[in-house]
């Protein structure tokens, strides 16, 4: 007998052995360490001799969804798994229905039909082999980054139960209250640098999807994996699972989340204080980003553990810094100083948690640029007219948002422009005749050819459309619908990506991706680096600053306003660098690893990047290793040799970043002599 089938034959045996549960003799050390055990169809036990995630990913114990609660407990499994405990039958239906999806969506789907198998086969990948993922993601990033983050991430959350394999992150559910400070420690990773979380209430435009909601989080941390570096290994996405309000789901008998309405409320405020102070006990230095959550509790819960946690929210100052740097490339694509930003007038539809911190933050910079002091701030409001479902916001709102009425009309004035309460945004337009036409509604097509009509009669050289909201189908109008009605001239960008425009003659209309992309993952990488206890207004503004000046005058000036998704490690690194330097600067930094406070506050500019340039390259050593077939345990410096001569993942010498680093250093200068 050959050698393989004696190994096969032995190992079917002891799997037999397992199944009728005896404990094989010649394995003393694991038929001792086997507590635990799980139940099988007819109730008999099967002894298991692992726990935790080793039991997810091995196809002979693994039960998925079908665990049950108190197997959950047992075997170290509670938070690892979505919270609905499912049937066989059911997790069979589920697997159908996968199936047939694609059938389906290949017949009437989305722009990329393809779109849903190109995720799948990536994640299969990412399940696999991490490594190999991210190489693949951060070679081809231009391409992979709209299937495993927007658009195709939403339909992915859409058509989550299906597509659920094997979990990913962890989830906490109302279910788990009182638990959390147990249930964290079933994650294996012993440290943990980014947490992803979100409670699913509101996944891009598309609303309430619950805890299929998760997708988002795993999304936004590949990218922070692939454009900051940042260890796959201390990653941690997070669904916090208070139930959903999304009628077609709580009767979905396919949903994996609690099939229950929302908790609201005190209620649901504890629970989520409950994962905060959870994680936090675990990991006292990780970082949390708020994702997705409704706008009801998104400006909320920012407020409430923004000064005693490590934490931001993407949604409100990730896209407002975005935002505020796109809008400063709009002036200077108009061949005008930045400063001349407080003289722009700005039309915003929705005032969401989105549109509010687009809002506050745009504010909050005109008032800086005329001079920093009230009457600044107060004549700043002027600049802005909101729209949200009921029209234009004025003082007249009755039950008016408290997060919108800085911003309401004031009736005499709107008045005197031919505008009253809940006027339309078409009216808004035509009689304001704004410099930038801003949408953060995710309401697909709000942008109307009348709209658009009315945007010709602006009194900008140059007018501005973003049309931010995701994924595409909810963008407020496409770039050829811009470029065609409003003129070749126009400055366009939208949340997901569209194609660039061709206008003729050799001319083309770009479209820029204006998504918090280009910040979450550098302000993230900054803030770790630094160890700055908090996120300050500070670093977040230094992060958009960086943003807005790293788009060259000859860029600008073509309509190009926001850096292609190919540039997204360069930019990330310039952001992380900025972020330091302000956390620096405002004395929050507590340094991070071997690099003490003291000695960040001494680090040269130049050596801050080379710092950074050390975690950009972790992966450099990942693929050496990948490529080479052989293990490095290396110091930071020597990885960034190793990744440097390796080049593929790093791509850039010393020298080169020096000269980077000097040209930018113009670029802030001008961008501060600009800004104050
Ligand atoms: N590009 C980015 O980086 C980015 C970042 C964050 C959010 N977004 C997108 O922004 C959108 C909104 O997010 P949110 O959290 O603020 O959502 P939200 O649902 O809380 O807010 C939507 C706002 O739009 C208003 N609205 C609805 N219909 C309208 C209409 N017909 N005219 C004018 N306003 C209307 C609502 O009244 C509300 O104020 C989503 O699609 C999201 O994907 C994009
Ligand atoms: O996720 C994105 O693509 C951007 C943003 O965070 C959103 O919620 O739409
Ligand atoms: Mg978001």
């Amino acid at each position: 007998m050959s050698n393989f089938s004696s190994q096969l034959r032995a190992s079917s045996a002891l799997i037999k052995r397992l199944r009728q549960n005896r404990f094989p003799s010649t394995y003393p050390a694991a038929a001792a360490a086997a507590r635990s055990f799980t139940t099988t169809e007819c109730n008999r036990p099967t002894i298991v001799h692992k726990r935790s995630l080793d039991i997810l990913h091995d196809p002979l114990f693994n039960k998925g969804t079908a665990f049950s609660m108190t197997e959950r407990d047992r075997l170290d499994l509670r938070g690892l798994l979505p919270p609905n405990v499912m049937t066989s039958e059911q997790q069979i239906q589920r697997f159908m229905a996968d199936l047939k999806r694609l059938e389906v969506h290949a017949r009437d789907g989305p722009a990329d039909p393809n779109a849903l198998a190109k995720w799948r086969i990536l994640n299969r990948l990412h399940d696999r082999n991490e490594t190999m993922y991210y190489k693949v993601l951060i070679d081809n990033i231009e391409e992979y980054a709209p299937i495993v983050y927007t658009p195709t991430v939403g339909l992915v959350c859409q058509n989550y139960s299906g597509l659920f394999r094997r979990p990913r992150g962890m989830y906490f559910s109302a279910e788990d209250r009182g638990e959390m400070m147990s249930m964290v420690y079933n994650w294996p990773a012993e440290q943990v640098d980014m947490i992803v979380v979100t409670d699913g209430s509101r996944i891009l435009g598309l609303g309430d999807l619950g805890v299929h909601g998760i997708g988002i989080a795993v999304g936004k941390l590949d990218l922070y994996v692939a454009a900051a570096g940042i260890n796959p290994q201390r990653v941690l996405p997070v669904m916090i699972d208070v139930g959903t309000n999304n009628e077609k789901l709580l009767k979905d008998p396919l949903y994996l989340g609690l099939q229950e309405h929302r908790l609201d409320g005190d209620e649901y405020v504890e629970v989520i204080d409950e994962f905060m102070e959870a994680v936090y006990t675990r990991w006292p230095n990780v970082i949390v980003q708020f994702e997705d959550f409704q706008s009801k509790w998104a400006l909320k819960l920012l407020q409430r553990y923004r000064n005693s946690y490590r934490m931001f929210n993407d949604d409100v100052q990730g896209t407002a810094g975005v935002a505020i740097a796109g809008l400063l490339g709009a002036v200077r694509a108009q061949g005008r100083p930045m400063i001349d930003f407080p003289k722009q007038k700005i039309v915003v539809a929705g005032a969401g948690s989105a549109g509010i911190g687009v809002l506050n933050t745009a504010r909050k910079t005109m008032a800086r640029m005329l001079g920093n002091n009230e009457s600044a701030f107060e004549s700043a409001r002027s600049q802005f007219w909101v729209v949200d479902a009921k029209g234009l916001i004025t003082e007249e709102r009755e039950n008016i948002d408290p997060d919108a009425q800085p911003f309401a009309r004031k009736v005499n004035e709107a008045n005197r422009q031919g505008l009253g309460e809940g006027a339309s945004l078409v009216e808004v337009v035509r009689q304001v005749k704004p410099d930038v036409l801003l949408g953060l509604s995710a309401v697909g097509g709000l942008f109307s050819k009348e709209v658009l009509e009315a945007l010709k009669e602006s009194t900008s050289t140059r007018p501005a459309i973003f049309a931010m909201s995701n994924p595409t189908n909810n963008a407020e109008c496409t770039p050829d619908e811009a470029f065609s009605i409003v003129g070749d001239n126009v400055i366009f960008a939208s949340g997901s990506p569209f194609r660039d425009v061709d206008l003729g003659n050799g001319r083309v209309g770009h479209c820029n991706q204006g998504n918090n992309m280009y910040l979450f993952p550098g302000i993230g990488l900054g803030t770790l680096l630094s160890g700055s206890r908090i996120v300050s207004d500070g670093m977040l503004q230094a992060a958009s600053e960086c943003l807005a000046a790293y788009m060259t005058e000859e860029e600008v000036l073509n309509g190009v306003i926001y850096p292609s998704t190919s540039r997204i490690r360069d930019i990330t690194k310039e952001v992380a660098a900025a972020v330091v330097k302000e956390a620096i600067i405002e004395d929050l930094a507590e340094g991070y690893r071997g690099v003490d406070s003291r000695e960040l506050q001494r680090l040269s500019q130049v050596r801050l990047y080379f710092c950074l340039e050390d975690t950009v390259a972790y992966f450099g050593t990942f693929f050496t290793r990948f490529y080479c077939k052989s293990r490095y345990s290396l110091s930071w410096k020597v990885v960034y040799l190793v990744a440097s001569i390796a080049g593929g993942a790093l791509g850039s010498c010393k020298n080169r970043e020096q000269e980077i680093l000097l040209e930018r250093e113009q670029n802030n200068d001008n961008f501060s002599e600009n800004f104050n």
